[in-house]
């Protein structure tokens, strides 16, 4: 969901979801080569978006099925995963900011840095660790794909937005939410803006997705093969604003277990590096609204006030 209208960061004024608004979704087969396509994709990357047919559904399909094996596991298995160390490339977790966070969520997640120093292959789970290989790679192929429709959609050189390093750092999230004895108390995943450049979301058929759209809540609905692509807190202060990160969350009253599966993109975190508005994209109409900020800070700062709201306004200029 590409999102680049500015919205109040409420809550939104309504509990219950706008059902009539529906997602766009986009079609990129032959994207990559054709022009005219490519085009037509940088216009439409103001709304929501979902994207269709970049990856084969059978790959998408064995991801969902073999995140589901490795949360089906044994706990005893599971536990040899489970640690709080930051630097661990796989890591089994729950809640990771809980002592932060408002509320916690109802999910579980089995986290693997897969670039830019991938893990080695025994060091995944052996029983998801070749699709989790496979499909790393795939989406990753195609985070430089919507990167490149991105820069050309902000009138940079098609290589900007990955030459700065956007797709340097790649997280997955094998997200695993069972099913919720008392949905009403708690969120499957509490409301947020993501807290990288862009998100790449796989969703089984489940549902319970939504995005404040319009100060609505809206349902994004699940479509078979289809991936949601959301813009992060990271891309809206490198373009001033011009993309807006989306404010999104799961409802936990789905019959469950549900499985989503969230590839985060970010740079490789030098704290030497700052990140501040592209210069490219300034004028004396366009001032920069944000100063410059280091990774670090950036993140410090969004786990230390809790997820929940974007963790831009601090910054501003
Ligand atoms: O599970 C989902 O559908 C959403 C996950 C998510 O928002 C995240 O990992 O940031
Ligand atoms: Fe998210």
């Amino acid at each position: 969901m590409f999102y680049c209208e500015r919205t109040n960061d409420s809550e939104g004024s309504t509990s219950e979801p706008n059902s009539k608004f529906s997602i766009p979704t986009i079609d990129l087969t032959g994207i990559r080569d054709d022009p005219v396509l490519r085009d037509g994709a940088c216009e439409k990357w103001r709304f929501f978006q979902v994207i269709k047919r970049e990856i084969p559904s059978d790959v998408l399909d064995e991801m969902i099925k073999g995140s589901g094996r490795f949360h089906q596991q044994d706990v005893k298995v599971r536990k040899e995963y489970y640690t709080c160390d930051p630097n661990r490339k796989v890591a089994y977790v729950s809640n990771y900011s809980l002592y932060h966070d408002p509320a916690a969520n109802w999910r579980d997640t089995l986290g693997c840095v897969m670039a830019p120093h991938p893990p080695e292959a025994e060091e995944l789970p052996a029983i998801c660790r070749d699709i989790v290989v496979e499909y790393s790679k795939r989406v990753k192929a195609f985070a430089s794909t919507l990167f490149e429709l991105l820069s050309e959609a902000l009138g940079l050189n098609r290589f900007h937005l990955e030459k700065i390093g956007c797709a340097e750092w790649f997280l997955l999230l094998c997200h695993y939410y069972p099913a919720c004895p008392e949905p009403e108390l708690t969120m499957g995943n509490r409301k947020h803006t993501d807290n990288d450049f862009i998100t790449i979301l796989l969703q089984d058929q489940i549902g319970g997705l939504q995005v404040l759209h319009d100060n609505q809540w809206v349902d994004v609905t699940s479509i078979h093969g289809a991936l949601v692509i959301n813009i992060g807190d990271l891309l809206q202060l490198l373009t001033n604003d011009k993309f807006i990160s989306v404010k999104h969350g799961l409802l936990a009253n789905h019959p469950g277990p549900r499985i989503s599966v969230a590839s985060l993109f970010r740079t490789d975190g030098d704290d030497s590096l700052v990140y501040g508005p592209i210069k490219e994209l300034l004028s004396k109409e366009n001032l920069p609204l944000y100063r410059d900020v280091s990774l670090k800070e950036y993140l410090t700062y969004y786990y230390a006030k809790g997820i929940g709201t974007s963790g831009l306004s601090h910054f501003k200029l």
